[in-house]
C-alpha cells in the first residue's frame, strides 16, 4: 500500500472511530424507517451489482448519439429488471406504488447525465394516474408500465413555459368524426423541451388549448400517439425531433413536436376532471387547476430529488476534506486535514444541516400531498390552494439551496472539484436544472407570495386560512422574545416573517391609494414578494425541522447530532439574514454575538462526528461516482486512474499534432 493511500485511509479509519451515535440508527431515519432501509439495501444489491449498469468508456468520452444510446441501454435495462423483480411488482401494483420506486434516489444513479425514460416514469404515468378515468388507465397504464409504450409530458412550448394560459396548441373538437384535431399554428407553438420526446417517446400527453363548440376553456391533456408502434417512424401529421445539446441532462432527449391538423379520438382527451361529451358539450371540471396536478406531484418529488443529489455532494465534499492535507495551521506542524480549518467546516457541515432540513420538510410536503389527494378523490379541493402554495415554496427552496450547495462543495474541493471525475459538474448540472423545470423558481416565489398575502388580508378580515399561514396575524406580530432557545429562535422567526409581510402588503396598498393598479403595484413591489415568499418557506422549512427532532424517537447520542444540526441550520440561517431580525427588533446585536459564538461551538461539535454523518447517508461508492468521495478515501490513486483513461492518453504524441502544432511550431519541416 503506497504512504499516500495509507494515509487516506487512516484519515477516514480515524475519523470513523470518533463516531459517538449509532450509525444505523440515522440511516433508518433518513430512509424513513428500519424497513425502508431494508428495501433500499435490497434494491440496491438488485440494481449496483449488475454489471449491464456499468460504462465500457466513460459517458464524457463519447459522441452526443453515443451517449444517448447508452443511457437508453441502461434504462431500458432498469424496466427489464423492474418487470423481472417479484418486490417491485407487488409495490408498484400499490396505490402509491410507482411514487415510491421513483422516490428511491439510487434509481438516477444508474443513468448518469439524465434518463430518456425519466418523463415517461416521473410524469407520463403519473398524468395517466392523476388526470385519466378508470377506462382509460386500463387502456394505456399497464403498457405503461411494462414499458410497451413510452411516453412523455409535452406542455412547455417555444414561446411559452411560465404562462400556461398562454400555450398556443390547439385541440379543436370535431363532432363529426368525434375526434380532437391538434394544431400549431406558429412557430412559437411547438413544444420545445419535453424529456424523452426527441426520439424515444411514441406516445404524449400533449397539454393544449381546448376549443369545442366555439369556445376556448384552456389548457387541457391528450394523450397523442406520436410514432408507430412497430417502426418507431413518427406519424404523419406531426414533426418530432431532439432540441441539441444542453447545459447538462444530455442524455434525457429533451424534444420538439409541431403538429399539422393532426388528428386523435375523443377518448384520448385525459378525462378524469373534465370532459367533452359526444355532441361536444363541455363539462367543467371542479377547479380548473386540476389539470395542473402533476406538477404539483413533481414539485413535490423535486424536493426529495434535490436533497438527494445534495446528499451525494455533501458525502464527497466531507469525506474529500477528512483526506486532503493542505498548508500549515500551526506553524511548522505537518499539514492539517482541511477539514480543521474553520472555514472549511463552514462550507461543508452547514450543508450536512441542509440535507436534513430539506428531508424533514420534503416529508411533511409529501404527507401534505397524500391528505390533499386523498380528500381531493373525495371531491373536497379545501387544501388544494395550501398544498399549491407549500409544494411551490419548497420546491423553489430546495432546489434553490441544494443547487447552491453542491457549488459550495465543489469549491470544498479546490482544483479536483472541477474535475468531472469528481462528479461535482454532473450534480450542479442536474440540480440546476430542477431551479428551472417544473415551475421558474421566481414565479413559483410570486405564487407563493400570492397566496401570502391574500391569506394575510383575509386573516386580518377575522377570516380562517390555511394553517400554513395563520400564524401572520395575532400574537406573533407583537411577540416579545424570550430567549434564544429553539422556541425563542422560531418565535423570532415569526415575527421577522410577519413583519416583513405586513410592510410589503401595506406598501402594496399604499402604491394603490397613489392611484396605481394592483397589477402594476404588485410587479413595481414583486422584488420584496418573493423576499416574502421565501422568509415564509425557510421559516416552514425551521419549524419542520425542529417539530421532526423534537417527535423522533431518538438514542441519546443521536439526538445530540441532530439537535447540533438543527441548531446550526436554524443559528446560521438568522446570522446570513440578521437584518431582518434587528429591523423588525425580534433579535439585538448582542443577541448576534451570542448566535455567531454558538455557531462556532457547532462547528467545532460537529467536526468530528461529520464523516460518520455522512456515512449513514449509506450512499454506495457506485451511486457517488466521484473519484473524491469514495468509502475508502483512496482518493489520488482514483485521481490518477481516472486520467489514464482520456483518449488523449492512449498515444503520447495525437494526431492534431502533426496536423496543427508541427505546421505552427515549423518543427521537423
Ligand atoms: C411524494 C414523493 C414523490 C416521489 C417522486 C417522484 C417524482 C420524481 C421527480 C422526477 C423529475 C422529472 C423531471 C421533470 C422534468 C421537468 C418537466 C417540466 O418542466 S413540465 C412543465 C412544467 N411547467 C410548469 O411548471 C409551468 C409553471 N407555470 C404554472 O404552473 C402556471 O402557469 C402558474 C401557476 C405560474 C400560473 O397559472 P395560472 O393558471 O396563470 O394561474 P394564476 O397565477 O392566474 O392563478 C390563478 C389561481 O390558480 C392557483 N393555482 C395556480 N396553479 C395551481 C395549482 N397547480 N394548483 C392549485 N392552484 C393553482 C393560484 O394560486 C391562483 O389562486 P387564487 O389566488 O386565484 O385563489
Ligand atoms: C432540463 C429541462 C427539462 C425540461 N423538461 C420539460 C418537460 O419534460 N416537459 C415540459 O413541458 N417542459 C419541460 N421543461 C420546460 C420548463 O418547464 C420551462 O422551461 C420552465 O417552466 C420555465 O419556463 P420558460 O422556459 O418559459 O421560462 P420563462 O418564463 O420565459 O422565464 C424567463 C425569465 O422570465 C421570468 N418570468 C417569467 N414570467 C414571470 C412572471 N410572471 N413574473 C416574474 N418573472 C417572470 C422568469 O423568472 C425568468 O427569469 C424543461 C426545462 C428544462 C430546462
Amino acid at each position: 500500500m503506497s504512504i499516500m493511500k495509507q494515509q487516506c485511509v487512516s484519515d477516514l479509519e480515524n475519523e470513523r472511530k470518533n463516531c459517538s451515535f449509532d450509525k444505523e440508527e440515522l440511516t433508518n431515519i433518513v430512509d424513513g424507517g428500519v424497513e425502508k432501509t431494508q428495501f433500499r439495501r435490497r434494491l440496491e444489491e438488485y440494481f449496483l451489482r449488475d454489471p449491464q449498469f456499468l460504462d465500457s468508456i466513460g459517458p464524457d468520452y463519447m459522441s452526443h448519439e453515443d451517449r444517448y444510446a447508452n443511457e437508453l441501454r441502461k434504462a431500458c435495462h432498469m424496466i427489464h429488471k423492474f418487470s423481472e423483480n417479484e418486490e417491485i411488482n407487488q409495490v408498484i401494483g400499490r396505490p402509491d406504488g410507482v411514487r415510491s420506486i421513483m422516490g428511491l434516489g439510487f434509481l438516477g444513479a444508474l443513468t448518469r447525465d439524465g434518463n430518456p425514460l425519466q418523463l415517461h416514469l416521473g410524469m407520463f404515468i403519473p398524468t395517466l394516474i392523476g388526470q385519466g378515468t378508470p377506462e382509460q388507465q386500463e387502456r394505456w397504464l399497464g403498457r405503461a408500465v411494462l414499458g410497451e409504450i413510452i411516453g412523455t409530458y409535452a406542455q412547455t412550448e417555444m414561446g411559452h413555459g411560465t404562462f400556461l394560459r398562454g400555450l398556443e396548441t390547439t385541440a379543436t373538437y370535431d363532432p363529426s368524426t368525434q375526434e380532437f384535431i391538434l394544431h400549431t399554428p406558429t412557430i412559437t407553438a411547438t413544444k420545445w423541451w419535453p424529456g424523452g420526446l426527441g426520439k424515444t417517446a411514441n406516445y404524449a400527453v400533449v397539454m393544449a388549448q381546448l376549443f369545442t363548440k366555439g369556445h376556448c376553456y384552456g389548457p387541457h391533456p391528450f394523450l397523442v400517439q406520436l410514432r408507430d408502434e412497430k417502426t418507431h417512424q413518427s406519424l404523419p401529421g406531426l414533426t418530432v425531433g431532439e432540441i441539441g445539446p444542453r447545459l447538462g441532462m444530455n442524455t434525457s432527449d429533451n424534444g420538439f413536436l409541431r403538429f399539422d391538423h393532426f388528428r386523435i379520438p375523443r377518448t384520448n382527451m385525459l378525462m378524469k376532471h373534465s370532459q367533452v361529451l359526444e355532441d361536444g358539450t363541455y363539462v367543467k371540471p371542479l377547479s380548473s387547476k386540476l389539470a395542473y396536478g402533476t406538477m404539483v406531484y413533481v414539485r413535490v418529488g423535486i424536493c426529495f430529488y434535490s436533497c438527494h443529489l445534495l446528499q451525494k455532494a455533501v458525502t464527497i465534499a466531507t469525506r474529500y476534506s477528512a483526506v486532503r492535507h493542505q498548508s500549515e495551521m500551526l506553524p511548522g506542524m505537518p499539514e492539517p486535514q482541511i477539514l480543521d480549518y474553520q472555514t472549511q467546516q463552514y462550507k461543508v457541515l452547514p450543508q450536512i444541516a441542509t440535507v436534513f432540513a430539506l428531508l424533514f420538510a420534503a416529508r411533511r410536503v409529501g404527507d401534505t400531498f397524500i391528505e390533499a389527494t386523498t380528500s381531493m378523490n373525495k371531491g373536497n379541493l379545501a387544501m388544494l390552494p395550501e398544498l399549491h402554495a407549500i409544494s411551490c415554496g419548497l420546491k423553489a427552496l430546495s432546489s434553490t439551496d441544494s443547487t447552491s450547495g453542491i457549488d459550495i462543495c465543489r469549491l470544498s474541493c479546490g482544483g479536483h472539484g472541477y474535475l468531472a471525475s469528481s462528479s461535482f459538474p454532473r450534480l450542479y448540472t442536474l440540480c440546476t436544472a430542477t431551479m428551472t423545470y417544473e415551475g421558474e423558481n421566481t414565479v413559483l416565489w410570486l405564487q407563493v407570495a400570492r397566496y401570502l398575502i391574500k391569506s394575510y388580508q383575509a386573516a386580518k378580515r377575522g377570516e380562517v386560512v390555511g394553517p400554513s399561514v395563520a400564524y401572520l396575524v395575532g400574537k406573533n406580530t407583537t411577540e416579545i422574545r424570550a430567549d434564544l432557545s429553539d422556541a425563542g429562535l422560531l418565535g423570532a422567526c415569526r415575527k421577522s416573517v410577519c413583519a416583513i409581510v405586513a410592510e410589503v402588503e401595506s406598501r402594496l396598498q399604499h402604491l394603490c391609494s397613489k392611484g396605481q393598479d394592483y397589477h402594476h403595484a404588485w410587479n413595481n413591489m414583486s422584488v420584496f414578494l418573493v423576499k416574502c415568499a421565501q422568509v415564509h418557506t425557510r421559516y416552514y422549512v425551521c419549524e419542520k425541522y425542529v417539530q421532526a427532532i423534537e417527535n423522533l424517537k431518538l438514542s441519546d447520542g443521536l439526538r445530540t447530532i441532530l439537535r447540533n444540526l438543527c441548531r446550526l441550520y436554524v443559528v446560521n440561517h438568522i446570522i446570513v439574514h440578521q437584518g431582518d431580525f434587528l429591523r423588525c427588533g425580534a433579535l439585538t446585536a448582542s443577541d448576534m454575538k451570542a448566535l455567531e459564538e454558538e455557531m462556532g461551538d457547532l462547528l467545532a461539535a460537529l467536526r468530528p462526528q461529520a464523516v460518520s454523518i455522512v456515512d449513514a447517508f449509506d450512499l454506495d461508492d457506485f451511486i457517488l461516482d466521484s473519484v473524491l468521495g469514495s468509502k475508502d478515501g483512496n482518493v489520488y490513486q482514483r485521481l490518477y486512474d481516472e486520467a489514464l483513461k482520456s483518449p488523449l492518453n492512449q498515444k503520447d504524441v495525437p494526431d492534431a499534432y502533426y496536423k496543427y502544432l508541427r505546421p505552427l511550431m515549423k518543427a521537423n519541416l
